[in-house]
């Protein structure tokens, strides 16, 4: 387990108001405001109703029960049942009106989360634990469903229900009133206290949910080292901590929620007790009518419900907040940097009538990752390389010397601290991102394949054009023949859902996918590690022919891979240490003599 699992880094927000936090939605409720109204209003209706039937049992008890008149009191039940059969229908009609919408909403949170996961730069996912990105699009987003139907709606309809009731109650007899108006004051205090520690252990739990998901998932992709190191145990063991931290959080939860329930139950019940006794002694003076009282005291219990609905109501209007809270963390990251102006740049550097080298040109680039420790080295400094138009360099180096970096700034997967990558003369800052993606193509030393047949998961290397011709070329250049053997041959599911393929297989199809298309620029980051040494061959002279006409920058541990190049560059502690052919460097560098005679002896 790693330690990032259970002790992860949080960018923390600053706290707003649950109203302020839950207000951040109302784009995404605008387009279905009408219909979220309408629902809201039938709710009131239905919710009044139920205000209705005292004032009924009043007119019964005064009127045909107090005159003994059967076919009044017939009359009245009738009155209660219908009050009581188109209450239940409102309430129904009222559900039927928001299921559509909210789901909506919540489809369009979710797509505009997974939107902006794609577009946030690599720097971002190198942050982020993928768990808690997982929970925000699933529990999070689950959560702010629930809160748009129910307490959004009935927090607004109770409050009118009880303010109605209180109308009447005051209109029948505003001293018995007053006495269930007296716990208004605990009421609020007590809530407000609850929505306070609530908010925290609230977003405690939610935070911690996604820390678990993040090692449920951790162990699900690497449950081969999980086993093959025997870890199962001490897995469970870290998994089991982080269960019964959530567990505890969640239990603390459960007792906030049981005191403020019990705390909102019990102080309207004893107004209501104090209420009957004081109506009891007005009735028996002959200050009260028998009807007033059971009018009154079947209005303040038909409020009891509003009344005590609060508490949860408020407990999911938290959660939905720290939900909102948590989805706005996301939403809120800035996107890639936006290309530049090509006039500003151009100006200041290229002197006039001079024109840019070809090929690929880094340019005193400098780089430092943005989660870097403040104040440690850049991993490159200040490298000056051309890669000339249609040559391919290898680049080679001790491990961790900064390669995988060189080439993922080519693509822009991360900005340049400083200086300038130029591709034909184009600063790739001021290229649009499409533009250079469609130039460049990459295969990275872990090849990642998608729950997708093995044509699609080849041909999203070039345009939606390509067809099976490009396929098979393709194909042909990594010699993925086995493809062909494949169950359903290229029509084969692979990835994480289909069927296994070997590492070697997988990287195969990486580099059938970065050169798929005839890309300008290819870059590959040591793209047969995985193969053994004939495949290797056969793989290595059929790229020969697509590197011929592509500049390509290949990082490359193994002589072999080297001498698919035409130049090799040495990177040394972030810098470009010599340039030259395989054979100058082994003559004049001792350290390229020495990566290059480890990787000979491994070999042997
Ligand atoms: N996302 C990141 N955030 C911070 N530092 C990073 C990140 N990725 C890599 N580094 C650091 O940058 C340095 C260079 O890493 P890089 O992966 O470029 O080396 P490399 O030469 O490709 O190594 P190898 O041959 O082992 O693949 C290393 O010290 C590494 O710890």
């Amino acid at each position: 387990m790693s330690a990032s699992a259970l002790a992860p880094s949080r960018p923390v927000a600053p706290k707003r108001s649950v109203v302020r936090s839950l207000l951040r939605l109302w784009p995404y409720l605008r387009p279905v405001r009408v219909r979220f109204c309408t629902a809201a209003f039938v709710a009131v209706v239905a919710s009044c109703l139920s205000l209705v039937i005292p004032l009924v049992l009043k007119w019964m008890v005064d009127g045909p029960v107090a005159a003994g008149d059967p076919g009044g009191v017939w009359l009245g039940a009738l009155a209660v049942l219908g009050l009581g059969v188109a209450e239940a229908l409102l309430f129904g009609l009222r559900r039927w009106l928001v299921a559509r919408p909210m789901t909506a909403v919540e489809a369009s949170l979710r797509a505009d989360l997974y939107r902006r996961l794609q577009r946030l730069p690599v720097a971002f996912h190198d942050r982020w634990a993928s768990g808690q990105l997982l929970s925000r699009g699933t529990t999070d987003l689950s959560l702010l469903r629930m809160f748009l139907v129910f307490p959004l709606t009935f927090l607004f309809v109770n409050g009118v229900t009880v303010l109605a009731g209180f109308v009447v109650l005051l209109a029948q007899d505003w001293s018995l009133g007053l006495v269930l108006l007296l716990p208004v004051v605990p009421l609020i205090v007590g809530c407000s206290l609850f929505e306070t520690r609530y908010s925290k252990v609230a977003r405690q739990a939610q935070d911690q949910v996604g820390d678990l998901t993040t090692v449920v998932e951790e162990s699900v992709l690497g449950i081969r080292v999980v086993k093959g190191f025997g870890r199962h145990r001490s897995q469970a063991r870290a998994f089991r901590v982080l269960a019964e931290r959530l567990r505890g959080t969640e239990l603390r939860k459960a007792r906030l929620l049981a005191a403020i329930w019990a705390f909102i139950t019990t102080v309207p019940e004893l107004a209501i007790g104090a209420a009957l006794v004081l109506g009891t002694v007005q009735v028996a003076d002959g200050d009260l009518s028998a009807g007033t009282l059971v009018a009154f005291l079947s209005t303040a219990l038909a409020l009891r419900w509003p009344v005590e609905s609060i508490g949860f109501l408020l407990a999911m209007s938290q959660e939905a907040a720290t939900a909102t809270e948590r989805y706005f963390e996301v939403m809120d990251q800035p996107e890639e940097v936006a290309d530049r102006a090509p006039a500003a740049v151009a100006a200041g550097r290229e002197a006039p009538g001079r024109k840019a080298p070809g090929g690929v040109v880094f340019e005193g680039v400098t780089f430092r990752y943005p989660d870097a420790p403040p104040g440690s080295p850049p991993v490159l400094r200040g490298v000056d390389l051309h890669i000339r138009p249609g040559e391919t360099l290898a680049l080679v180096g001790a491990t961790g010397s900064g390669k995988t970096t060189l080439t993922a700034l080519v693509p822009r997967l991360y900005e340049l601290t400083e200086g300038r990558v130029l591709l034909d003369g184009e600063d790739i800052a001021e290229m649009p991102r499409e533009r250079l993606r469609s130039l460049v193509s990459v295969a990275f030393e872990e090849p990642t394949l998608f729950s997708a047949s093995v044509r699609d998961n080849v041909l999203m290397g070039a345009g939606p054009e390509a067809g099976d011709v490009e396929l098979r070329r393709a194909l042909d250049v990594a010699q993925a023949g086995f493809v062909a053997d494949l169950p359903q041959g290229a029509a084969t599911e692979v990835g994480e859902q289909g069927l296994s393929l070997s590492g070697g297989q997988r990287q195969r199809l990486a580099l059938a996918r970065a050169v798929a298309g005839h890309p300008r620029f290819l870059v590959l980051d040591d793209p047969l590690s995985a193969l053994d040494v004939h495949t290797e061959a056969l793989v290595e002279a059929a790229l020969r022919e697509v590197l011929r006409d592509t500049t390509a920058l290949v990082v490359a541990h193994r002589p072999s891979t080297v001498l698919l190049a035409d130049r090799v560059a040495l990177l040394s502690e972030g810098r470009i240490a010599a340039v030259g052919t395989h054979q100058e460097l082994l003559r004049t560098s001792a350290e390229y003599a020495w990566l290059m005679s480890g990787a000979e002896d491994g070999k042997r």
